[in-house]
């Protein structure tokens, strides 16, 4: 403290025009400011007072912006991005079996993981998305990615009781994770290791059991899919006799540790017993109609109190990472669905994509909201535009007018990453060309393309 009675801080974000906390309140401050220390945020509130209260090492003035919290993408599979455009049109077992396993089979190594996972980062990073909660394989290699792209991310390995692109040999299930465990004791804070066990109608109940009684041990996040079309819940109920969640949760996987993918087909009786548990689930609202899964219960998760947060599954079932677009289709959605139009107002949906997904993902008191205390992930909107004009209320605006190209500032761990709306952390023009330069060996793949007329069969 200086004899002026001021602080000094690392950084001050101010005269924001809108600043929208994500708090418990969902405050909302006009003329706002934010000062970040060491990374993590260290007040917020009104400009005037912190200009009064802190001196900082860099000051950023941002008239004609609205600050908010990074927005969080609770499922995707990263590496996907590579896969962008293939297999359209088509329903999920068709589209796994028949078109996404057989390429990843072919094409899938660290490599294409490293890069697809760096083309998605600078998608996410310059959408507004600061935190992304990933499942796929070699992820010792999209670590690789996201510690270049200085995104926050939580990395889950993925497990199979089938070969899969980093295992040939499922029985050494075991000594793999070990070895993804094992990598990820050196990396940065940033980045948080998870398992992901593909699904109930890909992991028997053997597998389901150690890999969730080692995230326990270790005190890390297990992720899965479940409930995401007719098909899995019939199957599960042909071969174990009941629906999906009755099935995890007699494995004993389910707890506030455990990240349900999905949970289109949910009857209430499942939803209580995520609720019980504290289990999560993400809403995947685009990959959901495009896949043609079905629309997930999100209002009745809601009323019984299950964390929910929004994802955007991978690129090749949605077709980008954009999740200004989720939230713009889960706030209308779900009013058509249930015939309501108070369902999945603004805030409960801005609170999804932010504070709620943190939760989700294990990250509650890292990221999702500026409150102090918590990591400085940040996002600037240029709101000195005809679509964002007039502004009566900023919520709304975020969740029903915005889109990821009015993003022109983005901060993680109090870092800028993105300055107007430029990465400043990666060469997006070089990553462009080396993912044109995998894309041409897929595209040259006669066993995805292989009526030859561009569409994959
Ligand atoms: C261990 S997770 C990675 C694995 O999951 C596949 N996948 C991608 N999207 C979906 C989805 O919506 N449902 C089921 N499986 C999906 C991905 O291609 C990887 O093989
Ligand atoms: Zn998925």
């Amino acid at each position: 403290m200086t004899k002026d009675h001021t602080a000094t801080v690392d950084l001050l974000l101010t005269r924001i025009d809108w600043l929208v906390l994500c708090d418990a309140d969902m405050t909302v401050v006009e003329r706002g400011a934010v000062a970040v220390d060491g990374g993590v945020i260290v007040d917020a509130g009104p400009c005037d007072a912190l200009e009064a209260r802190y001196r900082a090492r860099e000051v950023v003035r941002l008239p004609g912006h609205l600050v908010m919290p990074g927005l969080v993408n609770t499922h995707v599979h990263a590496a996907m991005t590579l896969f962008r455009g293939i297999g359209d049109d088509l329903p999920l077992q068709t589209w796994l079996q028949e078109v996404i396993f057989p390429a990843e089979a072919r094409h899938v190594d660290g490599a294409f993981v490293e890069l697809g996972t760096v083309l998605a980062c600078a998608e996410m990073l310059l959408g507004g998305t600061t935190t992304f909660c990933d499942g796929y394989f070699f992820e010792e290699a999209a670590a690789r990615a996201a510690a270049r792209s200085g995104i926050r991310a939580v990395l889950g390995q993925g497990v199979l009781d089938f070969p899969s692109p980093d295992l040939k040999d499922p029985s050494r299930a075991r000594a793999r994770v070990e070895a993804f465990l094992e990598a990820a004791g050196s990396w940065p804070e940033t980045l948080r290791p998870s398992l992901f066990c593909h699904a109930p109608y890909t992991c028997g109940p053997e597998t389901l059991r150690w890999v969730k009684d080692l995230c326990r041990r270790r005190g890390i996040l297990f992720q899965i899919h479940v409930s995401e079309t007719r098909w899995e819940v019939e199957e599960i109920e042909r071969k174990y006799g009941k629906r999906p969640v009755f099935h995890l949760d007699e494995l004993g996987v389910l707890d506030s540790l455990t990240l349900c993918a999905h949970g289109v087909w949910l009857d209430e009786d499942e939803i209580g017993v995520l609720a019980e548990r504290g289990a999560a689930v993400s809403h995947n609202v685009e990959s959901n109609l495009k896949l043609a899964s079905g629309m997930a219960p999100v209002a009745a998760l809601l009323r019984a109190g299950v964390p929910v947060g929004l994802g955007t599954d991978g690129c090749a079932s949605n077709n980008d990472l954009d999740l200004f677009s989720e939230m713009a289709l889960t706030a209308r959605l779900h009013k058509a669905v249930t015939g309501d139009p108070t369902v999945c107002p603004a805030r409960d949906v801005l609170r999804m994509a932010t504070v709620h997904g943190a939760r989700a993902v294990g990250l509650a008191h890292e990221t999702g909201s500026l409150e102090s205390g918590k990591r400085a992930d940040l996002i600037a909107l240029r709101i000195d535009q005809p679509h964002l004009t007039p502004l009566y209320d900023p919520i709304s605006h975020v969740v029903y007018a915005a889109r990821s190209s009015d993003v022109n500032h983005v901060w993680v761990d109090g870092r800028q990453v993105v300055r107007d709306g430029q990465l400043l952390t990666l060469d997006v023009p070089e990553i462009l060309r080396e993912a044109e330069r995998i894309a041409a060996a897929v595209r040259s793949d006669t066993h995805i393309w292989s009526d030859g007329s561009g569409n994959s069969v």
